[in-house]
């Protein structure tokens, strides 16, 4: 059989491609390279170029493929974008998701994975947050996620269809052979963006609000790697195929980190001091997110194996200098 992986060409479902490959499946990946890479796609999968919203072109897939799984990564991801621009998220994340379920239901497509986030959570009032308390996103692109998670509900409770919601945290790190990383345009992602500092790839880092209620008033998060974040994926997608029931899972490590303790770690690592400037808080930011994980160990029996921040930085770091190496090459 084989798993249809939307935003195969990104950073996240690019690596799950590679690992579903490296387990014997046959992948078929479709995006349209709005911020993924065709060069990212293994060339062991089947790469569409194409939007994930066209239904035209979904039902081809499932009529030329034996799929029965999709691993569904493709969104737009950028939090302050979302707040700017929140039509865009709708569209892209929500409506197209629709469509895509439409399309999955009438192939009769049963198992489906989705990237959700910890953004559904908004500013929780406890942390760590668990996948009972009440959902109250504070920006549009968690209220785009949200919606995808309430549709897989309905769907499942109607058809045949069942899934399992994976809430990332944040995702960091690369593929620890070296095949992959985060190869995105434009960089907003603290650690990508810390990384370039480092190596003189950017001119220092700002840090988006120092007034929070925080122990040190920078914002705090639960920085998951990026092929430990796969592993869910792999173990959800034995679940389904095992008959289980649908299921909501965060995925973190239960550790929170500020970003002035990230930044502090990616100077340690990389051994440069480069320049960091206190400015005002970004918008949509949450002052605190960490995952009370303990779901996805019991119910997936998911181990992380990268839980360090030293090893998570040391990945992004040799994978940001290949990048680099191979821009200017
Ligand atoms: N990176 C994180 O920290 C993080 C955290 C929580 C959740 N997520 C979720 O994980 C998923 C993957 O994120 P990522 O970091 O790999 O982002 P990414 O931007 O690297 O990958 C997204 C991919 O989807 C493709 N895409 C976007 N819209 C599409 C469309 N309409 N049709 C076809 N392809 C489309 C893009 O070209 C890209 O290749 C997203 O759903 C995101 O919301 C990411
Ligand atoms: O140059 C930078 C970049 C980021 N930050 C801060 O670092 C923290 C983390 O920001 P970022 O790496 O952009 O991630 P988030 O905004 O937390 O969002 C990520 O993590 C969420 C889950 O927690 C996911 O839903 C999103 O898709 C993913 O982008 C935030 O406090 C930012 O304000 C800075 O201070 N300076």
């Amino acid at each position: 059989m084989t798993v249809l992986v939307t935003g195969g060409a990104g950073y996240i479902g690019g690596h799950m491609a590679l690992a579903l490959l490296d387990q014997g499946e046959e992948v078929v990946v479709l995006d349209n390279l709005s911020t993924g890479f065709a060069w990212a796609v293994p060339p062991a999968a089947k790469l569409i170029v194409g939007d994930f919203g066209d239904s035209a072109l979904v039902d081809q897939i499932f009529a030329d493929h034996r799929i029965d799984a999709i691993a569904h990564f493709a969104a737009k991801i950028v939090v302050p974008e979302s707040v700017s621009d929140p039509l865009a998220y709708y569209l892209n994340n929500t409506a197209k998701a629709r469509n895509l379920l439409e399309c999955a239901v009438k192939a009769g497509v049963k198992q489906f994975i989705f990237s959700s986030t910890a953004a559904v959570y908004g500013e929780p009032a406890e942390n760590p947050v668990f996948e009972n308390v009440a959902l109250a996103p504070i920006n549009p692109y968690g209220r785009s996620k949200l919606m995808v998670e309430w549709m897989l509900a309905d769907v499942a409770a109607a058809h045949q269809l069942r899934y399992v919601v994976l809430r990332y945290f944040n995702v960091a790190g690369a593929d620890p052979a070296g095949r992959l990383g985060q190869s995105s345009p434009v960089a907003t992602h603290l650690i990508k963006v810390a990384v370039q500092a480092a190596l003189g790839h950017r001119d220092g880092l700002d840090v988006f609000g120092t007034d929070y209620p925080t122990p040190d008033g920078s914002c705090v998060r639960d920085y998951i790697q990026v092929t430990d974040l796969v592993d869910a994926h792999l173990l959800a997608l034995a679940h389904l195929r095992a008959g289980g029931g649908s299921l909501t899972c965060n995925c973190g490590y239960g550790r929170g980190l500020s970003v002035l303790e990230v930044v502090e770690v990616v100077k340690k690592v990389s051994g440069v001091d480069f320049e960091v400037r206190l400015k005002g808080r970004r918008p949509g930011d949450p002052a605190s997110l960490v995952a009370g994980a303990d779901r996805v160990r019991q119910e997936l029996g998911w181990t992380p194996k990268h839980d360090n921040l030293a090893e998570i930085v040391e990945q992004a770091l040799s994978w940001e200098r290949r990048l680099h190496n191979r821009k200017a090459g």
